[in-house]
């Protein structure tokens, strides 16, 4: 990794535990979790959101005042989400939410930096870490002695509803071990990435939510596709990730649909 993005690499790591630390005080005092609604009911934010995202993006344009943001709290406040080639952070300033809260404990603050449409941090083939220890996705082949990670989202139309059941349905038939949900995509990731998962699949995740988790998995050894199969794209709001192609076979069993993109055009 070159000097500049080490350098770069380096003010994420340090903003993100600046961030943790926020959100774990927040945990412990109630009305830091004063709940507020945004798509749906069941789509939260809190003030906590807000000020952790605003912390990020202010500590980052200090640093490096020409690059770009992504911001989930950003975005649902009206800016474009659109990913250019420029220097752009990707930020979740809490990835779950919900699980936030209700004082259930897996949140992550989630941030990834791409150039040229591409997460670059890792790219170099240097590793995933966990404070320091090497990450490494887990060696099985066998889908039906894995256990499968996947979430429910916040979208209730029965037509959703029905599908993300069906695909539940076809993957615990197949069968497999086990399914789990941490309630946040990026911890999902993380489990794919520490090998304590074999995939991670999802319709309706957005481009913060899996910016950074897509480079910890590939540099953990595993990989990254579409629920289609075929290459994924951030910004389609569906991704597998697992941890070799043979476990990845399971989009065969899920009944894909196509959510509106992250990068569509406002609607008037
Ligand atoms: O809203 P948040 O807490 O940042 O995102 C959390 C989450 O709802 O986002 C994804 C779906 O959009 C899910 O994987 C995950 O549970
Ligand atoms: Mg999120
Ligand atoms: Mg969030």
């Amino acid at each position: 990794m070159d000097d500049v993005l080490q350098n770069i690499m380096d003010h994420a790591v340090a903003v993100a535990r600046e961030a943790g630390q926020v959100v774990r005080e927040a945990l412990c005092d109630e009305k830091q979790r004063d709940v507020m609604t945004k798509s749906s009911t069941v789509d939260l934010v809190t003030q906590t959101d807000q000020r952790v995202e605003h912390l990020i993006i202010q500590s980052v344009k200090k640093k490096f005042p020409t690059h770009r943001f992504i911001g989930e709290e950003s975005v649902a406040a009206g800016e474009a989400c659109v990913l250019t080639d420029d220097p752009t952070w990707i930020i979740d300033p809490i990835d779950g939410t919900t699980n936030f809260v209700h004082s259930f404990p897996f949140v992550a603050v989630s941030i990834g930096f791409s150039v040229d449409k591409k997460i670059q941090f890792g790219v170099e083939g240097k590793g995933a870490f966990c404070n320091g220890e090497p990450l490494q996705v887990s060696d099985q082949e066998d889908v039906r002695r894995s256990i499968i990670a996947t979430e429910f989202g916040s979208n209730r139309e029965t037509e959703t509803v029905e599908k993300i059941f069906s695909s539940l349905r076809n993957i615990l038939n197949i069968p497999v071990h086990g399914v789990r949900g941490a309630g946040t995509a990026a911890v999902n990731m993380c489990l794919v990435a520490s090998g304590c998962v074999e995939a991670y699949y999802e319709v309706g995740v957005h481009v913060w939510d899996v910016a950074a988790g897509s480079v910890i998995v590939e540099e953990a050894g595993g990989v990254l596709m579409d629920v289609e199969g075929g290459p994924v794209d951030l910004m389609s709001r569906r991704i597998v990730a697992a941890n070799n192609g043979t476990v990845a076979h399971i989009v065969k069993e899920i009944d894909a649909f196509s959510p509106t993109r992250d990068d569509a055009p406002p609607t008037q």
